[in-house]
């Protein structure tokens, strides 16, 4: 049976200072395990949400739950924050001139120098890290730096990871490797991660679950796959990135009649026809992705995108068919 670990019920948090701001009547739970990728604009209450579920601000209305048992806030306790939770900045709080190992180490005790060491050492293989054991923090990349610093939060019996924007610092062949590393350590060990993102990409790679924030409410919780599919508005298929979004006179240009404000769809939704007579398209860019090239059309004025698998098959300035098989009205 799935077993909750967080459960957040009606958090609002407004900040004194400025209006519509902070977070408002949030509720969701999370499953012991899980990646839950939380996405939203700038602005749009991520870091407040995390906070306050990590006991770092004091929420003006609701709880959070942890295991059944409420996270206190800071005002409740010497020391803010939650001893079964670790939270990862962006700045990464390491001492930049101690060695990895001790850096890492640090966060045990004493009491016992060779399981102190081993469990260490064996974190440090998790993270693949071990090469870096005796350089200096200031001696690492952003991303290896990211890598000691989650190994650091983890090493204490953490049973919450926190993240906020762990990729930032990152190129994107490494980012695809922190990715895979932080899914199979949620995976090896069962720990649950919460993770803040400005990239869609993460939260659809990596999450079980996925929280769309705007200004502080959460519009959408549910797995990627299904938010991708059925976006329920269309600030969420924005946010996602990758959606084509047409105005309704926009639409109606390509033959699409809608009520509605806009007609959204992905590149892959739209097929491509050499034998379909009626919508006809001017390839006017081709943009080659590897084993797949996007295709940008134009038809009386309107650009859409599609994908073309058989890549190089339609070339710049060609005429081709295309149709919206299906599309989303908001
Ligand atoms: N300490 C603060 N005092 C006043 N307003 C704040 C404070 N912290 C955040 N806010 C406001 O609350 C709202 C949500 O901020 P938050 O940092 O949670 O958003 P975010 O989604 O994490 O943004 P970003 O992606 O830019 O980090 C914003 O309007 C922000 O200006």
């Amino acid at each position: 049976m799935n077993e909750q670990i967080i459960t957040v019920n009606k958090l609002t948090k407004q900040y004194q200072q400025t209006q519509a701001s902070g977070i408002t009547d949030i509720n969701f739970s999370i499953t012991k395990g899980d990646i839950v990728a939380i996405i939203g604009e700038s602005g749009s209450g991520k870091s407040t949400l995390l906070k306050c579920i990590y006991g770092l601000l004091k929420p003006d209305a609701g709880e959070v739950l942890m295991n059944d048992k409420r996270v206190k806030g800071p005002d409740e306790q010497l020391i803010p924050g939650n001893a079964e939770m670790k939270m990862v900045t962006q700045d990464f709080s390491l001492n930049i001139y101690a060695k990895v190992y001790d850096n890492i180490a640090s966060m045990l005790s004493n009491t016992d120098i060779k399981a102190k060491e081993s469990k260490t050492l064996e974190m440090m293989e998790h993270l693949h890290i071990t090469k870096l054991k005796d350089k200096k923090i200031i001696e690492l990349s952003g991303g290896e730096q990211q890598r000691v610093a989650i190994a650091k939060a983890l090493i204490s019996d953490t049973k919450v990871l926190l993240l906020d924007e762990p990729f930032s610092q990152v190129d994107s062949l490494l980012k695809n490797q922190l990715r895979a590393d932080i899914k199979r350590l949620a995976k090896e060990t069962g720990l649950t991660i919460i993770l803040v993102s400005h990239d869609p990409t993460d939260g659809l790679f990596l999450a079980d679950q996925l929280l769309i924030l705007k200004q502080g409410q959460l519009l959408q919780n549910d797995k990627p796959e299904t938010i991708y599919q059925n976006p329920s508005d269309l600030y969420t298929a924005q946010i996602l990135g990758n959606a084509v979004i047409l105005t309704r006179e926009e639409a109606l240009q390509l033959g699409i009649k809608t009520a509605k404000q806009h007609v959204v769809f992905y590149p892959e939704w739209v097929e491509l026809k050499s034998t379909w007579q009626s919508r006809r398209f001017e390839v006017k860019e081709v943009y080659y992705k590897g084993f797949y090239d996007e295709l940008l059309l134009e038809r009386n004025g309107v650009k859409i995108r599609a994908l073309q698998l058989n890549s190089g098959e339609h070339k710049k300035n060609d005429h081709i068919q295309a149709n919206i098989g299906h599309f989303l009205e908001f």
